[in-house]
Parts: structure tokens; C-alpha cells; sequence
């Protein structure tokens, strides 16, 4: 693939719960590698983006071309094949397995057993690695969403949706995301970052889109995308 082709590109994007319009005209691109914040208040329409790239909405209008290929109509399989995740998973883990069984499992699903790829979960994930051994039933909640993370990121996606993965975590386990992802960024995976921690959320990423009411309201590098945009789209959240 040509370095200059996008990973990912969208045009002209479109989504419509029946009657309502809940994107419209949304056009951007992820370069391989790269991190995107995707803002917004509440109601903007950051997890129908999400949903519509991973297959889960349908597009109404629009292109969406990852990696080379139109997923605009592939199926959530497909697309998670082709290396285009959405986190968290929405399935869970199995709780009479250990750790590293469950990675295993994940692996094989994936129809990806490769000997590095427990190895690079545990790298990510120190403390998974300390609890190999151990049920993952008798993981505590956040550990347990880290392995639920491991397993999507150990086969390295080329592009990993992070879909307020720091909802509802306590802040220890906010700071270990953020260093997951970090650690995935590092391994070459581009991150679509949708984060209620604005501020956090630009210091990771390298470009940033603002959502307004369905449409793109301001796109630019993460670093440009001052406390003026963030009060003048987010309002209230941009405290965060
Ligand atoms: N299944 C659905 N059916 C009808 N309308 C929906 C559905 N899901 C979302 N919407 C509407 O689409 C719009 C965008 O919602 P979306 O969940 O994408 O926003 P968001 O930016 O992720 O918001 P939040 O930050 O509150 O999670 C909202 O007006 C919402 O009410």
C-alpha cells in the first residue's frame, strides 16, 4: 500500500436511526499509525462514528475505506478481520479459564497462534502477567477489563476504536488504559480515541475532530485544539 493512503478514510459519512439524522457529511482520515481524538457533548454522535465504522450501524450515504477496501456494508466480523477493532469488546471472559488460557482462546478464535503475541499481552498488560496462573473469574472488575483489552490488542489490529474505555474506572485503572494504549500506539496500532477526559485525550492523541449535533463542527491537530474550542463545543465537559 501506497505510505501516503490513509488507513482509513471516510466521506461523506451518514447514519440515520429511522427518521433521525444522527451523522451527516462526516469526512476525515486516520494515517497508519496515527491517533485521532473524536469530542463532542453528550447526544453528539461519537458512539454512532464508532458503531459505523466497526459495522455495528449501517451507513445510510458515505464511503468508509479501511485499509484499501470499502467496509462500508461489511459485516462486524469482517471488519474486525480485516484488523479494525472496536474496545471494549463486548464479550466477556471466560471465568473457569485462566489468564493465559483465555489468551490462548482469543488467539485461537483469531485464527492467530503465534508464540509472541501472549508474550506482547503481557508486555502491555504487567499485571496480567502476574496473574497468568489465576481464574479470570476471580480477577477483580478492572483486571478483568484489562483482559478483555489484552486479548483484542495482543493480535495487534491496525486501528483500535477506544470507545470511553475510561468510563466508570477508578482513576488507577484510567491511568493503566491510557498506558495500554500508549503501549498498542507504540506496537503501530492507530487509535480512535473517544474520551469523556478531553484534556487527556489530546495530549495522546496527534489530530482531533469535534463533533457537533451529527456533522464535523472543527478538525485539526490535537495540539491546536485549545481550551477555547474545547469550552466553545464541549461546554461544561471540557473541564474534564
Ligand atoms: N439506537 C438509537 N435509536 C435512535 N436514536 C439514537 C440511537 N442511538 C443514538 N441515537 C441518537 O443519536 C444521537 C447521537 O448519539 P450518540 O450515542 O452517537 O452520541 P454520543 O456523542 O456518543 O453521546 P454521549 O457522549 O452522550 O455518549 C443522539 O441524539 C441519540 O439520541
Amino acid at each position: 500500500m501506497n505510505t501516503s493512503t490513509p488507513l482509513l478514510s471516510v466521506r461523506d459519512l451518514q447514519v440515520r436511526y429511522g427518521p433521525a439524522l444522527a451523522l451527516s457529511g462526516v469526512s476525515f482520515d486516520v494515517p497508519a499509525k496515527g491517533a485521532l481524538a473524536v469530542l463532542g457533548a453528550n447526544g453528539a454522535g461519537k458512539s454512532t462514528l464508532a458503531r459505523a465504522l466497526s459495522g455495528l450501524v449501517p451507513a445510510s450515504t458515505g464511503r468508509i475505506t479501511f485499509a484499501g477496501r470499502d467496509i462500508a456494508s461489511a459485516s462486524p466480523d469482517a471488519i474486525r478481520r480485516s484488523g479494525l477493532v472496536h474496545l471494549p469488546e463486548g464479550r466477556g471472559v471466560f471465568p473457569g479459564l485462566t489468564v493465559h488460557e483465555n489468551l490462548r482462546m482469543a488467539l485461537i478464535a483469531a485464527g492467530a497462534e503465534r508464540a509472541d503475541a501472549i508474550d506482547r499481552a503481557f508486555a502491555i498488560f504487567p499485571v496480567l502477567g502476574d496473574r497468568r496462573r489465576q481464574r479470570a473469574g476471580t480477577l477483580s472488575g478492572g483486571e478483568q477489563q484489562m483482559l478483555s483489552l489484552a486479548r483484542a490488542l495482543m493480535i495487534t489490529p491496525r486501528l483500535a476504536i477506544a470507545d470511553e474505555l475510561s468510563l466508570g474506572l477508578a482513576p488507577r485503572l484510567v491511568d493503566v488504559v491510557f498506558e495500554s494504549l500508549e503501549r498498542a500506539r507504540a506496537a503501530g496500532v492507530a487509535i480512535i480515541m473517544i474520551e469523556q477526559f478531553a484534556h487527556r485525550a489530546l495530549e495522546f492523541a496527534d489530530r482531533c475532530l469535534v463533533l457537533q449535533r451529527g456533522s464535523v463542527a472543527w478538525e485539526g491537530a490535537a495540539s491546536a485544539a485549545g481550551d477555547e474550542v474545547l469550552r466553545h463545543y464541549l461546554g461544561e465537559a471540557a473541564g474534564a
